[in-house]
């Protein structure tokens, strides 16, 4: 379904890192159908490649580059072959991430750091490079952070995600003050259960087989999110219509964060 016009993010330019697999590719797939240009980032060559075959395919304009995220040199490359490929940057969003479930008695410091590493350092490395060059054209930007909807709830067995995510929520909100003045909007989106592959993967071998039954039983709206509904809100804070938002954390999981709720009468 096309809910936004296709012109919408004419000339805009995007670059979504993780962009090559699930919730990333469909925000790419959806900027791009609003006629953004977009390239996307992550560390597996050839998932990119394929992805990015699919979107030129369906007529959108894409490159693909493999960087990793946690190191500054290969985020500048990415900057460096996004203004190269289509001479700007309009739009970034941090969806790059990701964690392993462990008892926190039981993480190691290698553990605890390889994932703050990923969530935080690498977001923050990202976003700095991307706004400096929004800050060098001179014409603003919008930046998204794919956090999750448990943020200020709290997580059993993924302290180390929910930590960095936290650290993200605080960046953000410090970095929506700090460059309000160039016109560089930032916000984050709270993601309840949408299923992807990465996340059939890291749940597989920790939270058992009916762990998205059991989530979905708690969703109020009574189902996962659809991949789409992340692209459609990610295409709204990324255009015009939001242009006065900032620093703010949107949760999107079908009334799951709110949790059963008091009831007096019966239902
Ligand atoms: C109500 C709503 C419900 C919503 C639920 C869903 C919420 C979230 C879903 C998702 O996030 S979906 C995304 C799915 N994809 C991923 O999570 C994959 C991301 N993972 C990675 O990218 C990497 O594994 C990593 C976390 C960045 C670690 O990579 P790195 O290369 O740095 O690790 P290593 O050098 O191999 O190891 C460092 C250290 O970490 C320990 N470790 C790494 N992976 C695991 C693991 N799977 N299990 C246990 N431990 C792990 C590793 O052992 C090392 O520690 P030491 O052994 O040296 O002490
Ligand atoms: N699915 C869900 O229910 C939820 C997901 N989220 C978050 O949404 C995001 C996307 O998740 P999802 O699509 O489900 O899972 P995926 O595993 O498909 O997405 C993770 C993406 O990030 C990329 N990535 C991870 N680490 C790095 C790195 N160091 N450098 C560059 N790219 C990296 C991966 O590519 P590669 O491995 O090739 O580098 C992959 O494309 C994640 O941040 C996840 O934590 C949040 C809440 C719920």
């Amino acid at each position: 379904m096309q809910i936004f016009s296709e012109n919408l993010l004419a000339n805009q330019v995007a670059i979504v890192t993780g962009g090559g697999t699930g919730i990333g590719k469909q925000i790419a797939k959806t900027l791009g159908e609003s006629g953004a240009k977009v390239v996307i980032a992550g560390r597996r060559k050839e998932v990119l490649e394929e992805t990015r075959n699919e979107f030129v395919k369906e007529g959108i304009e894409t490159h693909a580059i493999s960087i990793d995220i946690r190191v500054p040199e290969q985020v500048q490359q990415l900057v460096d072959f996004t203004v190269g490929s289509f001479g700007k940057v309009d739009i970034l969003v941090n969806n790059a991430g990701g964690q392993f479930p462990k008892k926190s008695e039981e993480l190691t410091p290698n553990g605890w750091n390889a994932v703050i590493h990923n969530n935080l350092n690498g977001t923050f490395y990202v976003t700095q490079a991307v706004a400096k060059q929004m800050i060098k054209q001179g014409t603003g930007g919008a930046i998204t952070n794919i956090l999750v909807s448990f943020l200020h709830r709290g997580a059993p067995g993924i302290a180390h995600s929910v930590a960095a995510r936290n650290g993200v929520y605080g960046m953000m909100r410090t970095l929506a003050l700090e460059w309000a003045k160039y016109n560089i909007r930032i916000n984050s989106i709270g993601p309840g259960l949408f299923v992807t592959e990465g996340m059939k993967e890291e749940m597989a071998s920790s939270a058992g087989p009916h762990f998205i039954e059991q989530v979905t039983q708690d969703v109020p709206l009574g189902r996962t999110g659809r991949l789409q509904e992340l692209g459609w809100l990610v295409t709204y804070l990324s255009c015009p219509a939001a242009e006065y938002m900032t620093g703010e954390f949107i949760v999107i999981d079908g009334g799951n964060s709110l949790g059963r709720g008091l009831t007096f009468v019966p239902y």
